[in-house]
């Protein structure tokens, strides 16, 4: 499965965490993320990750063009839900897209397990 990791500053130490924990699956999956989160998933695992543009420059829209093109089965983007963040509408428009193509996201730990469970039983 193509899947996408992204977090916003304050949650890359939760979004690794559970990278970690999970660290078998997801090196059975082609991986994709922003810039700045790719680098400290691979800086904390052994996985190998397609990295973007680092999100405020660009890179949540350029996961959202592999949704546009079908080429995406699930996204984890752990955000940051107390900053404001200047690119929103990046943000906002990742989102939307993902409802448009019906796209699993998990956006914190508690959703991230229950879409881990959903891929791992549900989707080969
Ligand atoms: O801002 C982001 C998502 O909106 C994440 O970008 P980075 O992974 O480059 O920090």
């Amino acid at each position: 499965m193509n899947i996408a990791l992204i977090a916003h500053d304050k949650r890359k130490d939760t979004l690794v965490n559970f990278i970690k924990n999970n660290e078998q699956f997801f090196s059975e999956q082609t991986l994709f993320s922003t810039g700045t989160t790719g680098l400290r998933v691979m800086e904390n695992t052994n996985l190998q990750i397609t990295r973007f543009q680092s999100g405020p420059l660009g890179g949540d829209q350029e996961v959202g063009a592999l949704v546009a093109k079908g080429q995406m089965d699930a996204i984890f983007f752990f955000r940051d839900p107390l900053t404001s963040q200047p690119h929103e509408p990046d943000v906002n428009a990742l989102l939307r897209l993902c409802d448009v193509y019906h796209i699993p996201v998990a956006t914190n730990t508690e959703s991230a397990n229950a879409i881990l469970y959903y891929l791992k039983n549900h989707k080969k």
